[in-house]
């Protein structure tokens, strides 16, 4: 009966209803929403560059981005860095803010200012699952405590791993110079140690979770990129076709199956929480009948956002340096000498975080390598949850994805001396001359300054950035004790890429390795 009067209902209510009733209906709805859209926006009177997707041209506004970006960019930041202006990116419109709004910003809390609503949209987290950084933050905390905290505790798995992958992936005797692919060798090394404290042994050594931790990105990119040309209310209709969200949707289901052993070994074996992996401090933490202790899906998840969050990020700053070091091979002999003052002749066994602190020219060469080959064009990405009246009056609205325009910041004469000279000890030199230790401190690679914001600023700053500091360290005295390398042939340090918000270091670059 129910059913019928539902029948009965909708037959009323469409009768006469045709084709052309229906796209007329769509087109006025669109126009009216765009019509609203505009003009009921509060931050029309901010400037804009680049093109203005207008009513009908949101695609190719995008595709002017991706080819232009990196100019457009510094064209605003010419213009207005003293205030702010909007951009069509190729995925949302940013309104990109003067670094002098960041003190203010950074004290507001994530409910007003959110960097996990920032990574959810930017990567439409509805469709990559990653909008469970929303509501869970245990795995920021796994970072921010347990791998930035029990360190020590934590340091020797990382270097057992790293000597074990190097056996693997690096020339073992030094007799020949090997060549290889920088970017795939330093990007293995980095996953496979990163997994020994992500999730212990013997699943950081299996090849299948080695895969799938480093793919889980690259799926997360293309399934956003897929999705992202499609309309809103279309889109939960496009996404179960789309080839990338299977691929996506696969490497959970296999990470889920197989970090199901390391459930087992948190139940069957005690062990200090110190020491424990991040997936099994974070079953510890979360305590019995959490989802983290009895949901395979669930955990696997946290794992695999962790190793996005961290891989390709450390392996591409280990990559520049590598491509810094083998471009000035003179900086090699002063990082030695330091490794040696430090460390003395046994590097691996008297290796801890104190030391890893006293290495203080290898952490500005890091720092500048950083600034100089800075890893995109914007910082700071965090959505406005809340109305936000900024201190010249500017209100901005919730929804508005804001950002920072950090490249153009770090090339700023304004800011840095001599911002085009490469000067590996510039980090030292300041913190040297530095009058307080806040200032000294202010110079160290892992720290954040609304000047320096590669690991972000404020209270949702990298919660992985003295892991990521401690971890290339480690990386580069491992590299430079145990190995020389060098560019194939004689050739200038190869170009980094830049598109859209985007710059990456030349992948294809081989790097001649020979084993001291
Ligand atoms: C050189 C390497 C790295 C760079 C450049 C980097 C950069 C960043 C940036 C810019 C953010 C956003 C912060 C903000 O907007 O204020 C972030 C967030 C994050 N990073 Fe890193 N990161 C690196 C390494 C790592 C590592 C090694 C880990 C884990 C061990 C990690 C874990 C995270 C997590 C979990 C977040 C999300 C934080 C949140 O939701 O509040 N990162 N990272």
């Amino acid at each position: 009966m129910a059913l019928q009067a539902f029948f009965d209902a909708f037959q009323t209510a469409f009768t006469g209803f045709n084709v052309w009733t229906a796209i007329g209906y769509a087109i006025i709805f669109v126009i009216a929403r765009q019509f609203v859209k505009q003009h009921g926006d509060q931050l029309r009177k901010v400037p804009r560059v680049g093109m203005d997707p207008g009513w009908f041209s949101m695609s190719k506004a995008r595709r002017n981005f991706l080819a232009y970006g990196p100019e457009l960019i510094e064209e605003g930041y010419t213009k207005f860095k003293h205030s702010m202006f909007r951009v069509q990116t190729n995925d949302m419109e940013r309104l990109i803010i003067s670094t002098s709004f960041i003190p203010e910003l950074s004290r507001l809390p994530e409910e007003t200012l959110s960097v996990a609503a920032g990574i959810s949209v930017r990567h439409l987290g509805k469709y990559t699952a990653l909008d469970f950084v929303d509501h869970n933050t245990i795995q920021v905390d796994a970072c921010r405590i347990h791998l930035t905290n029990d360190i020590d505790h934590l340091t020797p798995a990382l270097a057992d791993e790293l000597r074990y992958g190097m056996n693997i992936d690096l020339p073992s005797d030094g007799k020949d110079w090997v060549s290889v692919n920088a970017f795939s060798v330093l990007l293995r090394l980095v996953a496979r140690s990163s997994a020994r404290v992500f999730v212990g042994k013997p699943l950081c050594r299996d090849e299948v979770w080695l895969e799938t931790s480093i793919g889980f990105a690259g799926e997360v990119f293309l399934t956003a990129t897929d999705i992202r040309p499609y309309p809103n209310f279309l889109r939960p209709f496009v996404a179960p076709f789309l080839k990338s969200r299977k691929r996506l949707l696969k490497r959970l289901d296999v990470a889920a199956e197989k970090i199901v052993s390391v459930m087992k070994s948190y139940r069957e074996g005690a062990m200090d929480r110190k020491d424990m992996p991040a997936a099994l401090w974070m079953m510890d933490v979360a305590g019995k009948g959490s989802k983290e202790q009895t949901d395979p899906k669930d955990l696997a998840l946290k794992q695999l956002f962790l190793s996005l969050a961290a891989l390709h990020t450390t392996s591409t700053h280990l990559l520049q340096a590598v491509y810094d070091l083998c471009a000035n091979p003179e900086y090699v002999q002063e990082l030695k000498k330091e490794i040696k003052d430090v460390l003395g002749d046994d590097v691996w066994g008297s290796w801890n975080n104190a030391k890893s602190l006293k290495l203080q020219k290898m952490d500005s060469f890091l720092k500048e390598s950083q600034r100089v080959n800075h890893p995109g064009m914007f910082s700071f990405n965090r959505v406005v949850m809340k109305p936000t009246t900024l201190s010249d009056n500017t209100k901005i609205p919730p929804g508005t994805l804001i950002g920072v325009a950090t490249k153009c910041i770090a090339d700023d004469p304004e800011f840095y001396e001599n911002p085009k000279t490469f000067d590996p000890w510039r980090f030292y030199k300041l913190a040297q001359d530095a009058s307080s230790a806040e200032e000294k401190g202010s110079t160290a690679f892992a720290s954040t300054s609304p000047t320096s914001m590669v690991f972000g600023h404020g209270r949702r700053a990298c919660p992985g950035r003295f892991f990521a500091a401690h971890q290339l360290k480690l990386f580069l005295v491992g590299l430079l004790t145990e190995y020389e390398f060098k560019f194939p042939k004689k050739m200038d340090r190869p170009k980094n890429l830049a598109y859209g918000e985007h710059i990456v270091p030349d992948r294809a670059q081989e790097i001649a390795f020979r084993k001291i």
